[in-house]
């Protein structure tokens, strides 16, 4: 997979270079390149917004320097993380997993002019997406998690392909708690049943977590969760 970053900001995305994402880059699982938005502008003062029309608080993008930045490192498709975009969810992150070559345009300020994304879409898909109902600085902090998300499911970055398909947000319910040693820690014991040996009790009680999770902290997962997925036990609770 190819990524191009677009940002006034290329020092932010140092954290790719680290972890499974970096080794996914030496192992050319993932081509990724981050260019500096300024390198597109032709002033002395490197300049990249301006006041918006209309009025109203703070700068917006200029569209200049974002048409020729998308012209050299287009056609992709454009990922513009956004307060106003579609919520990004596991399902996004699939979708764009699957996807030869992704390029992530990091407004700040007030945002990108909206030209850029309108004469984008005339040539190239454009995704608009946001992390949450919250207020960022810009796009960066978005491209990082949407890329920690994307590279996850990037064939031959996680080891045990297992821990994928054990995934709450994937099968529709929160995990279950997690464990390790030591048994006894600060007088607290680890649940005996996943000291057992008995997988298909501990699969059992692993569900029964997961359902009383999400039924207490994500309810409207549970609407969505097929009922036929539960035994008459569950259906009953
Ligand atoms: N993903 C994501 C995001 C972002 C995000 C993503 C990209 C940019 C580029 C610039 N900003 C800053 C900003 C903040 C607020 C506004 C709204 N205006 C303020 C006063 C009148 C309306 C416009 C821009 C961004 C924020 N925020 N939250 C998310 N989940």
């Amino acid at each position: 997979m190819r990524v191009d970053i677009i940002s006034i900001f290329p020092d932010y995305f140092a954290p790719l270079e680290l972890s499974l994402i970096g080794k996914a880059r030496t192992t050319g699982l993932l081509d990724l390149s981050v260019h500096d938005l300024r390198t597109w502008t032709s002033d002395v003062h490197r300049t990249v917004d301006d006041t918006p029309y209309g009025g109203g608080p703070g700068m917006v993008m200029r569209p200049e320097p974002w048409g020729q930045a998308l012209d050299a490192v287009g056609p992709g498709t454009l990922v513009v993380p956004s307060p106003v975009g579609k919520p990004f969810t596991q399902a996004d992150a699939y979708e764009l997993a699957a996807l030869e070559h992704l390029i992530f345009a990091c407004g700040r300020y007030e945002g990108i002019d909206q030209r850029v994304i309108d004469d984008a879409a005339s040539r190239m898909p454009v995704r608009e997406v946001s992390l949450g109902d919250y207020v960022l600085f810009g796009g960066e902090v978005a491209v990082i998690v949407i890329m920690e998300a994307i590279t996850r499911l990037l064939p031959g970055v996680l080891g045990n392909a297992d821990s994928l398909t054990e995934e709450s947000h994937a099968a529709g319910l929160l995990e279950a708690p997690v464990y390790t040693k030591p048994a006894s820690w600060r007088d607290r014991e680890v649940p005996d049943i996943l000291r057992s040996g008995d997988h298909g009790r501990i699969a059992r009680w692993r569900r029964d977590q997961s359902l009383s999770r999400t039924a207490s902290r994500r309810p409207d997962m549970m609407a969505a969760y097929p009922l036929d997925h539960l035994d008459k036990a569950d259906r009953k609770a």
